[in-house]
């Protein structure tokens, strides 16, 4: 049995955190106390947050395992701030992380483009990639691209921290290519939140299972270390008449994917992972389908679950190698970061004036 800690950072990293405790106690108010979670593994999981009121919005999650680290009110999008609080804060991170015992692997989960979450995120992985030896992976939530400037630049900067970081890989989930799963911010965030959720308890299963063909953790790793160390998951359901090829296109289509990316042109590495009754799972489909993949993206691992009497489901993750919508990202985000400076050199050449003007002047009464 694996031994696995998901961490959620920031409001949006705890609202995750909070949709798969949901998933995993079975959604009533009060099975987060007497309820058994659905994992095969042993799962830990911590909420940490500089805003004490996204710790008491969560409602899955049980008291302990919400962490505040005092600042007010949150750090109001200012990666600056954020990095010196969590410096500040650094031992009483670790310290809490290690009463949870040793882990076989580690999930943390944040928004790249607020304040909290995006700046310890990159942090908090590097000082527990220096003090243990399990792997770490990132869960990097991309803004709606309407958010502003700030969120732009904070996300531009996140990412390419964890880029260069020292995690062992990072799950990339986009706003903004999933806004369509809800009608209003707030229902796309729940949508959103319980579609990372389901595909999180599927992948936890399937890195725990005896399967008949393996993936493993080991698989994994190899898979999210590949390109730009940055990923996402693609997912796909069918029926007792849905053909295993469809499932498996779907998986990697624009209606499966949490990232707009072409796994054909733009995965380095993939894993596959396939779960249902062998009846619905036909070998040389499957087979056709994976060494189509293989042939664009290189290595793609795979492995399938066996369940009597399930319809079949497919599990995509794809390490993402040259990006045209990442570069789109990191364009915005170098134009947002550009506006702000001009904005900022605006207004100081404007103070500098009002001063020249004033200069000498005393309030006549
Ligand atoms: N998918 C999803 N995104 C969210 C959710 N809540 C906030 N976000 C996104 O997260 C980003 C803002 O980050 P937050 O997590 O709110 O910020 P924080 O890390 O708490 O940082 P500060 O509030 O600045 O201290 C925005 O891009 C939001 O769209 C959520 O429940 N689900």
């Amino acid at each position: 049995m694996l031994n696995v800690l998901l961490i959620g950072v920031g409001q949006c990293g705890n609202r995750i955190l909070d949709a798969i405790n949901k998933e995993a106690f079975g959604g009533g108010m009060v099975s987060k106390y007497y309820g058994k979670q659905k994992f095969t593994s042993h799962v830990e999981t911590i909420a940490i947050n500089t805003a004490v009121n996204d710790l008491k919005e969560l409602r899955f999650t049980k008291a302990r395992d919400r962490i505040h680290v005092p600042y007010l009110h949150g750090v109001g999008a200012n990666r600056s701030v954020g990095k010196n609080c969590f410096d500040e804060n650094k031992e009483l991170l670790l310290s809490t992380i290690e009463e949870r015992g040793d882990f076989d692997v580690a999930f943390v989960i944040a928004s790249a483009s607020g304040g909290t979450g995006s700046s310890f995120l990159p942090l908090l992985i590097e000082a527990m990639k220096e003090r243990y030896k399990f792997n770490v992976y990132g869960v990097l939530v991309l803004p709606f691209r309407e958010e502003g400037a700030i969120y732009l630049q904070n996300a531009i900067f996140c990412l390419k921290e964890v880029m260069d970081g020292k995690a062992d890989g990072n799950l990339i989930v986009d706003n903004q290519f999933l806004k369509h799963l809800g009608k209003d911010i707030k229902t796309a965030y729940d949508g959103i939140n319980s579609t990372i959720a389901n595909r999180f308890l599927f992948l936890l299963k399937a890195l725990d299972s005896e399967m008949m063909m393996v993936t493993d953790l080991g698989d994994f790793k190899s898979v999210m270390s590949g390109g730009s160390r940055l990923a996402t998951m693609g997912y796909g359901e069918g029926d007792k008449n849905t053909p295993v090829k469809s499932v498996i296109k779907h998986s990697l289509s624009h209606a499966g994917l949490l990232f707009e990316l072409d796994p054909y042109s733009e995965a380095n590495r993939a894993m596959i992972i396939l779960e249902g009754d062998q009846k619905y799972l036909n070998i040389n489909d499957i087979t056709s389908e994976v060494e189509k993949l293989a042939c664009e993206v290189g290595q793609v691992f795979k492995g399938v679950l066996l369940h009597k009497g399930e319809v079949p489901r497919v599990l995509t993750i794809l390490s993402i190698g040259a990006s045209s919508e990442l570069d789109r990202l990191f364009k915005i985000g170098v134009g947002a970061v550009e506006k702000q400076r001009e904005k900022k050199e605006l207004l100081s050449e404007q103070n500098r004036l009002i001063a020249e003007r004033l200069e000498g002047l005393e309030p006549v009464y």
